[in-house]
């Protein structure tokens, strides 16, 4: 049974881990801490500079992983974003400027490039191939700036930094500062934004379907992703003596994503691990042994790659089972609704049982030269369950997608519950109370079956008991979505969507795929919720026994227009729909 809760102050909502850092990444993250902090006591000079510039590496590293590992966004110029935060430095100390003032300047001009660049590339949906090239752009372009702008910049000669007299402290000083910066990001990194960032990075569609705007958070990663490389820039410097415009060059971005790889993606330790080994390695045998060396890294790159793609970090996920990814254990559900929002919260629906679930009036959408939908209007009433029905290529699943913010309609009018909704980006609907399953079931397949409830859940606004017979799927740790057969994974995206708290349901053939039995059984919960819950049903579906057992209205789509709308049988017996639909004069 599906029951609905508001949450009240002091009410029992399950807690889904403590906050902050846990014993079991404080532990290690402080042990680790502590040996780099002995390292200068027992180490040779040239070993500290070594660790210093692996540092930075690491750090610059860590910076790239917030963009390509924890965003899913792969920028072949973050060199661009290191060499701001160098060239700071460098210039301050060759014309007396302020350094803060200059690292200012350039944490905000890397931000400043950052966003635009990942806007235009997540504008066009496959976000890769336009932020390749466009951060390569930006890489040959301020490469460009630096050795033009000789006066300024010593052109192709580059700038002289004078490091610190004492290498250990230089050395300690930049541990404290990627400590910091780490310990940060990885608090960021294990918050709800955590969550909210694997699911806007692993399933877009998903990630606004469930409430979270996916451009804004992968947004604001992939700033924090520049800003961090600009840290490690500007600490990079002074260790390595010189900053000339190579600094800006395809090579560094390049070895940057190739330490990345190597140590491991989405870990705090993999960038450092990989950047450390292969500076360590270059430092130490790169001279002596260069083309070998070269071989040997590009083969181990390789066995890596291969054996253990998660990097060196997560080697042990080649031995160990179950997901490969995980939800923040810190990050907790934030309920808006609470006691004090109840009355207003009541009113609410009040207010939307008199209003119309859905109003559409003179929608028109047209693909190229095809006219789909050529001016629908339909209005369904609250908790009606209707089923959408019309020849293939009638513009049902096109209609779906305009409800539900996937496309806009060239002309009409689309209201949710009385709001005007043909503006709103699809994350806004489902704060409407819009849920939406797919034809093929779209859920975080690189997480749990239980970590995907706990994301529906993080996100809703009011905690939902989901039925007992979603029990198995919400406890269950153990392996991949991918893994679930087609009947549990519908099951799954139908508990996400249950667990939003939706009062429209959009679902696009939901029984497609299904055995007679799993059919039935996904009807007979699907009737339930909406009998339940009052949540209304638009049904897209072919199966004229599942209309049957579905639905309380039948609205025929056919020639981009509704030309019935009522009850089955009267719709079965309608000359007009005999003729367009079943072929029946
Ligand atoms: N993104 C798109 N670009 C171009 N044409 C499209 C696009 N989406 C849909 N169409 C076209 O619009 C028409 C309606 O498609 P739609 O999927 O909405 O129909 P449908 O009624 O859901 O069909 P079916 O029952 O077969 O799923 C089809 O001719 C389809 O080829």
């Amino acid at each position: 049974m599906l029951v609905i809760t508001q949450v009240r102050h002091g009410a029992a909502v399950p807690r889904t881990g403590g906050r902050g850092l846990r014993l079991n990444v404080a532990v290690p993250f402080v042990l680790i801490l502590v040996l780099l902090a002995a390292a200068p006591f027992g180490l040779s000079t040239f070993a500290v500079a070594t660790l210093t510039l692996g540092l930075c590496n690491g750090l610059f590293a860590y910076g790239l992983d917030l963009s390509w590992g924890r965003a899913g966004l792969l920028s072949v110029g973050h060199a661009s974003f290191f060499g701001l935060g160098a060239y700071a430095v460098a210039l301050s100390q060759e014309h007396g400027w302020p350094p803060a003032a200059l690292l200012a300047l350039a944490l905000l001009t890397s931000v400043g490039i950052a966003v635009p660049v990942v806007r235009i590339g997540l504008a066009s949906g496959v976000p890769d191939a336009p932020l390749i090239l466009l951060t390569i752009g930006v890489s040959l372009l301020l490469q460009h700036a630096a050795t033009s702008l000789t006066d300024l910049t010593g052109g192709t000669n580059g700038l002289s930094i004078g490091g610190s007299d004492t290498v250990s402290m230089y050395y300690l000083t930049l541990l404290v500062v990627a400590a910091t910066v780490a310990l940060t990001s990885v608090t960021v990194v294990r918050s709800r934004f955590g969550a909210r960032l694997i699911a806007a990075s692993r399933n877009p569609e998903r990630a606004a379907q469930t409430g979270i705007d996916p451009v804004r958070v992968r947004t604001a990663a992939f700033a924090a992703s520049a800003a961090v490389s600009t840290v490690a820039g500007a600490l990079y410097a002074p260790a390595a003596g010189l900053v000339s415009p190579q600094i800006f060059g395809l090579g560094l971005s390049t070895s940057v994503l190739v330490w990345l790889a190597l140590g491991g993606r989405n870990s705090t330790l993999g960038p450092f691990l990989g950047a450390i080994l292969i500076t360590a390695g270059g430092q130490m045998l790169g001279s002596t042994w260069q083309g070998w060396y070269v071989l040997g890294l590009a083969a181990l790159f390789v066995l890596v790659v291969q054996v253990a793609p998660a990097g060196l970090a997560g080697i042990s996920q080649v031995w160990t089972r179950g997901p490969a990814l995980k939800l923040p254990p810190a990050a907790a559900p934030r309920h808006r609704k609470t006691d004090a929002d109840t009355e207003e919260g009541d009113t609410e629906e009040d207010d939307a049982e008199e209003t119309a679930a859905l109003s559409l009036q003179g929608i028109r959408k047209s693909f190229g030269p095809v006219d789909v939908l050529r001016g629908v209007d339909l209005t369904i009433g609250n908790g009606r369950c209707v089923c959408l029905i019309g020849p293939n290529g009638a513009g049902k699943s096109t209609l779906l997608g305009i409800v539900a913010g996937q496309l806009t309609a060239d002309t009409g009018e689309v209201r949710i519950f009385g709001v005007a909704a043909g503006g709103l980006p699809v994350h806004d609907r489902v704060r409407l109370g819009v849920g939406r399953m797919f034809q093929i079931p779209s859920v975080l397949t690189e997480l749990s079956p239980a970590d995907n409830t706990r994301l529906a859940r993080l996100i809703a606004p009011r905690h939902i008991e989901l039925p007992a017979e979603y029990d198995d799927l919400a406890r269950d740790d153990t392996g991949e979505a991918k893994a679930l057969p087609l009947a549990d994974r519908r099951r799954l995206e139908l508990a996400m969507v249950l667990a939003g708290a939706p009062r429209l349901m959009l679902l696009d053939e939901p029984a497609a795929g299904l055995g007679p039995d799993d059919a039935r059984a996904l009807i007979r919960e699907l009737k339930d919720v909406s009998r339940r819950t009052g949540c209304t049903l638009l049904v897209v579906e072919h199966d004229m026994a599942i209309v049957r057992e579905l639905a309380d209205d039948v609205v025929v789509l056919h020639d981009g227009r509704v030309i019935a709308h009522g009850p089955m049988d009267e719709i079965a017996a309608d000359p007009a729909v005999r003729e367009a639909y079943l072929g029946v004069h």
